[in-house]
């Protein structure tokens, strides 16, 4: 029996995930990963290294992705709730810039599967936000990049109420169009 479903996005290969929970006078039990059940979707990844982060209200991460050694993200919220946004910059793609975004929490268990090409980012709802992802390369910091959270040529929707908590890296992240023109990076 296959424990997820899968949610399109509108944007190839960028997919939510459902897991199927199983209830009991307990609690509940699911598996978060199961490499058959992807295997058995068509969904091919050597998940090699898993991240986790803790954050706050009003916190935004973003917009990052590794240059060179781009990485298959499988993201999920432990506890509370994030506005999870992934934006495809694979060069020459036929929805390059578009963004695609969803409340990621404890709540729903949902899962966003984003592919290497992709910037990712997101948005702490909830007081606390405890995020994990699994990634199919590792962690090569000189060779991090990131896009403006606020890129006016992407356009994203993010759910504010007020200006969001970003590190000093994110603050200084230039837009998409100075990043890639035709088929390469610049
Ligand atoms: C990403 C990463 C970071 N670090 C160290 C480097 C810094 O000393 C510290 C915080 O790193 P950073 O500010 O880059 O963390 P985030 O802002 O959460 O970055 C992540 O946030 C967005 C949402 C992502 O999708 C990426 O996976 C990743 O860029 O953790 C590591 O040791 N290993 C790692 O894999």
């Amino acid at each position: 029996m296959r424990k997820i479903t899968i949610i399109e996005t509108g944007i190839k290969d960028l997919l939510v995930i459902e897991p199927k929970l199983f209830f009991d006078s307990r609690g509940y039990f699911f598996e978060s990963y199961n490499k058959k059940d992807f295997e058995e979707l068509g969904l091919h990844y050597n998940f090699v290294q898993d991240n986790q982060s803790k954050s706050s209200r009003g916190v935004l991460r973003g917009l990052h992705f590794q240059m060179n050694f781009p990485q298959t993200k499988l993201v999920r919220v432990l506890d509370g709730s994030v506005f999870d946004v992934a934006v495809d910059i694979r060069c020459g793609s036929p929805t390059y810039g578009k963004w695609f975004g969803t409340v990621l929490s404890a709540d729903n268990n949902r899962q966003l599967l984003i592919p290497k090409g992709f910037a990712h980012g997101f948005l702490v709802l909830s007081d606390t936000a405890i995020f994990c992802y699994k990634c199919d390369d590792f962690y090569h910091p000189s060779d991090e990049a990131g896009i403006a959270w606020d890129d006016p040529d992407i356009g994203i929707n993010w759910p504010l109420v007020e200006s969001p908590i970003l590190s000093e890296k994110d603050k200084a992240y230039p837009r998409l169009n100075e990043l890639c023109r035709g088929d390469s990076y610049v």
